[in-house]
């Protein structure tokens, strides 16, 4: 009966409960490599009786709020991933508003990216954005190549399976124009075939809206990576919640397959 009445505290494995303090977790290993699948920007919408571009809109200053404190935290990378269930069933006027997103993203914080020394990168097929997107895009990148502070790494029509195989293809390639021999191919080798190849494997996945699923992200470099999973939707994610999500992880010892 008591159950009943328990407060219902999240997932158990998520660890900290009460208030983390920046100070505590500053004590412990920051993970170098954070993954977060964003999900929640239209339920986040719904439960306002908004309309949908209101929760990409929200999710988009989470976006800029979350890459501060973790460039702040020392985190090295940040790997952003939009999952999206319904793209084919979104309306067009919705699809049309998320390509503009970008664009207002960058027009309107990539001089305080540039300040703050972070480096912007994608993964995924940049040819399959619309022109204006890529535009600034590009521009993005080119103006922060030269920074060494926090990499910021979008993951755009992203598939793990299809980076996977276009790796395999590629390697195959490679052997029979004899660039690589057989004898050669381990997991490093394979890993520089990815789309990856200039991050190391995420320390740390966070996935928000409560759902338990890796929707064919980065399936290969998640091998040992400590997963952190929260009902709280993605506009809503807080810099509380990025603090309870690292000082979960470092409570749990991480085992890389051993004992
Ligand atoms: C350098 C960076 C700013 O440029 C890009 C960044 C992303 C993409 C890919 N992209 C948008 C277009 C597409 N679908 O390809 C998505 O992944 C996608 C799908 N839904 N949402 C809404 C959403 C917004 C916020 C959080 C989750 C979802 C987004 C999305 C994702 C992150 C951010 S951050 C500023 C805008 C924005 C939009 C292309 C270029």
């Amino acid at each position: 009966m008591l159950n009943l009445f328990k407060k219902w505290k999240g997932h158990p494995q998520s660890g900290a409960q009460q208030h983390v303090m920046k100070e505590d977790i500053l004590k412990g290993e920051i993970p170098e490599h954070i993954a977060i699948i964003m999900d929640g920007n239209g339920r986040w919408a719904k439960k306002r009786a908004l309309p949908r571009i209101a929760g990409h809109h929200e999710g988009m200053k989470v976006v800029r709020k979350i890459t501060k404190q973790a460039n702040n935290l020392g985190v090295k990378a940040l790997t952003l991933y939009a999952f999206s269930t319904e793209n084919w069933k979104r309306p067009k006027t919705e699809v049309e508003y998320i390509m503009k997103l970008p664009e207002e993203f960058l027009n309107t914080y990539l001089p305080e990216l540039i300040k703050e020394n972070v480096q912007v990168r994608i993964i995924g097929d940049r040819q399959k954005l619309p022109e204006h997107t890529l535009r600034a895009v590009n521009r993005a990148i080119n103006d922060t190549k030269n920074n060494t502070g926090l990499i910021l790494n979008f993951a755009l029509n992203y598939g793990s399976r299809a980076e996977i195989l276009n790796a395999v293809q590629s390697m195959i390639k490679d052997v029979k124009t004899g660039k690589l021999a057989e004898t050669d191919i381990d997991e490093k080798l394979f890993s520089d075939y990815l789309m990856t190849h200039f991050l190391q494997d995420p320390d740390l996945l966070i996935r928000t809206s409560g759902e338990i699923r890796l929707s064919n992200f980065m399936l290969w470099q998640l091998a040992y990576t400590e997963f952190w999973f929260t009902d709280v939707l993605w506009p809503d994610f807080s810099e509380q919640d990025l603090l309870k999500a690292i000082y979960t992880y470092q409570q749990r010892g991480r085992r890389f397959g051993g004992i």
